[in-house]
């Protein structure tokens, strides 16, 4: 891949801030949270350990763990209010819109009223999320009402449940568990970005996390795990897609799930799903998807030095866990939420209204034309 350009359209390599979430990029290791390898961290611990780290700043103990998620558990129910409001939006409505309602409507039932609760509140939309999003479609599809006060153990467990109607294995759980530590944090991303600006001009949690879930929702961000599962279903040999592949890039088409706005070689958290994408097709079975997935990587690596970010190797991943494709993007809210809140929080504790200045390319001052006048 070519040298980042750095300034200029999007920022790119702009300071807009300080941190102490993530570094990304940074050489030696490609992404930490609070000092901690990704790799580290998903390999040795639970979701919830790395949630309370990014809130809190370090490991939980097991006592403070086994209490994190006891406060976790007890905040899975949703209102019936929320309940009404998501049983009227339809079976066809994009689940990233469903989530993006969900967390506005609970800002109107429990919403922030001072920054004093705004842990609390940041715990109730992690616990809350999955509920969110199984609610309304196993109802919208299913035409179920499913109790979301679930005694899973975990976050990921939570949501499988309640999607599939039963506990699920243990690899699947543990899929999820890397899967939501992988999405957490990602330092300026667009969508965490959008919600730092929420929160400079001392707006709520649930504004600043509405926010973020509409930037989250586009393609070139975490839309690219459902359109990165679009383009590796379409194909059904590692030749066919070779062949594809090198027609789209030909044609000058992005293919999504590759690339990256801030890493160059490789994004760190692609070798970890990837693996978890290679044991999940061996447990199924496939031997289309991932060896059609692998060919992908090969040859935008080979042709453009474009290499898979987070969400392509997602996308096989979900996929053989039973997922449904358009419920992809609401996992990385079910976890970026952690990042974000954190976020909001930083911003906060040392704040100064986020408003940068435009380059202007319009007209020259000139005078109005009264409209009689303007033919
Ligand atoms: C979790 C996440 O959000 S990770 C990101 C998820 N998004 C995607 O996977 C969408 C596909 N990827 C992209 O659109 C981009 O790579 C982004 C948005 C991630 C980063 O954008 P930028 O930083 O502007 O890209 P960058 O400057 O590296 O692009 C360099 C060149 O490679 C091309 N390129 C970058 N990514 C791709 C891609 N996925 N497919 C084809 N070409 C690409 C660009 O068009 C650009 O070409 P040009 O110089 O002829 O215009
Ligand atoms: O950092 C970015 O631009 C996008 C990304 O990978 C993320 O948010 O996880």
């Amino acid at each position: 891949m070519a040298e980042k350009k750095v300034g200029g359209a999007g920022l790119r390599g702009q300071v807009a801030g300080k941190t102490a979430l993530s570094t990304v990029g940074v050489s030696g290791s490609g992404l930490t949270y609070r000092g901690y390898d990704v790799k580290d961290l998903a390999e040795n611990c639970e979701f919830e350990e790395v949630a309370y780290l990014i809130f809190y700043g370090e490991l939980p103990t097991r006592a403070q763990l086994a209490d994190y998620k006891g406060v976790l558990k007890g905040m899975r129910g949703l209102p019936q209010a929320l309940k009404e409001v998501l049983e009227r939006i339809p079976a066809d409505a994009h689940p990233m819109d469903v989530m993006r309602t969900g967390c506005s409507m609970l800002g109107n039932l429990e919403g922030e009223e001072s920054f004093d609760q705004q842990q609390d509140r940041a715990n109730r939309l992690l616990a809350a999320f999955p509920s969110i999003i199984c609610y309304w479609y196993r109802f919208s599809h299913d035409g179920v009402r499913i109790e979301t006060e679930t005694d899973d153990d975990s976050i990921g467990g939570h949501f499988l449940h309640m999607l599939r109607d039963e506990k699920p294995n243990a690899l699947h759980e543990q899929v999820m568990n890397v899967s939501l530590i992988l999405y957490a944090e990602h330092e300026f991303n667009a969508s965490t970005f959008t919600a730092r600006v929420c929160a400079s001009t001392l707006s709520d949690l649930f504004s600043c996390i509405t926010g973020a879930i509409g930037s989250l929702r586009g393609p070139l961000h975490g839309g690219a795990n459902e359109a990165a599962m679009e383009l590796i279903e379409r194909f059904s040999s590692a030749d066919e897609a070779e062949k594809e592949l090198l027609g789209m890039l030909e044609r000058k088409e992005k293919i999504m799930g590759f690339g990256h706005a801030v890493y160059t070689e490789s994004d760190p958290r692609n070798a970890i799903i990837k693996q978890w994408s290679e044991k999940l097709a061996a447990d199924v079975g496939d031997d289309v998807l991932y060896p059609v997935s692998v060919r992908c990587e090969e040859v935008m690596w080979r042709e453009k030095k474009l290499f898979c970010n987070a969400d392509f190797f997602h996308a096989s991943a979900y996929h053989f866990m039973g997922i449904p494709t358009k419920l992809f993007t609401p996992i990385f809210v079910m976890s970026r939420v952690t990042g974000w809140a954190a976020h909001v929080f930083e911003q906060r504790a040392d704040n100064r209204i986020i408003r940068p200045s435009a380059e202007y390319t319009g007209p020259e001052l000139r005078k109005v034309v009264p409209i009689a006048e303007r033919g």
